[in-house]
């Protein structure tokens, strides 16, 4: 997988027209779909589950991310990939085991992630980063799209590379929530491989381009 890589989060499409919002994305230069799943228990608020995974599908013609925002992410993860996931990451704070759910992802065919929230020490990673493919430290508290970037986030980037480094893994970076255009490159120059962005995208007045701008 290439870096420097944007993954627009349909959390803030418009869902009345989310054919026409994935088909622009299609268009523009996104290279991810980031799909938010969110149960109102994990975190407090609820999104949407297997429908709309349904209309990603057959409309995205993007790599297809899944970010999983619910309890007991192994029951559900390979009605996720039988739905089109390309990857699927779940909370570190929301496996019991962690390693089974991983390697599950895996021998379902798709790529593994684990997540971060803004509290959670990169150290907790030090015993999976060389299982997983994507590591997604999280900006914001998750559960709503358009908050405000928490800075630390800039530390744990670096400390998540020297894991990786120090481990011989080749997982990605993924940075979640609060990105824009004012910090995406900063945090690519950090060592970000993965920005999502939701608001950012869009409320902008031309999310193709905005996509385009948050590369540079
Ligand atoms: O996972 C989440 C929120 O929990 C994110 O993917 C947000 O959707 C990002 O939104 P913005 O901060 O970019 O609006």
């Amino acid at each position: 997988m290439k870096t420097k890589l944007i993954a627009p989060s349909l959390l803030s499409a418009d869902f009345g027209n989310l054919q026409r919002d994935i088909e622009m994305l299609n268009e523009s230069q996104a290279d991810w779909v980031h799909v938010d799943v969110m149960d109102g228990r994990f975190v407090p608020n609820i999104s949407f589950g297997f429908p709309i995974m349904q209309t990603v599908q057959q409309h995205a013609k993007k790599f297809v991310d899944v970010h999983l925002m619910i309890v007991e992410p192994e029951k559900y993860v390979e009605e996720f990939i039988e739905k089109g996931a390309d990857l699927v990451s779940v909370h570190y704070e929301a496996c019991v085991h962690l390693h089974r759910t991983v390697h599950l992802i895996q021998e379902k065919g798709a790529k593994a992630g684990v997540v971060l929230n803004p509290a959670t020490p990169v150290l907790m990673l030090e015993d999976i980063i060389g299982d997983v493919d994507l590591v997604l430290l999280m900006s914001v508290n998750p559960g709503f799209g358009g908050q405000k970037f928490i800075e630390n986030t800039y530390r744990k980037i670096a400390e998540t590379k020297d894991l990786i480094l120090s481990n011989n893994s080749t997982a990605l970076i993924q940075v979640d929530g609060g990105v824009n255009l004012e910090n995406a490159e900063k945090l690519f120059e950090a060592g970000a491989d993965v920005l999502v962005a939701g608001n950012a995208v869009f409320s902008s007045a031309d999310p193709a381009k905005t996509i385009e701008l948050l590369k540079i």
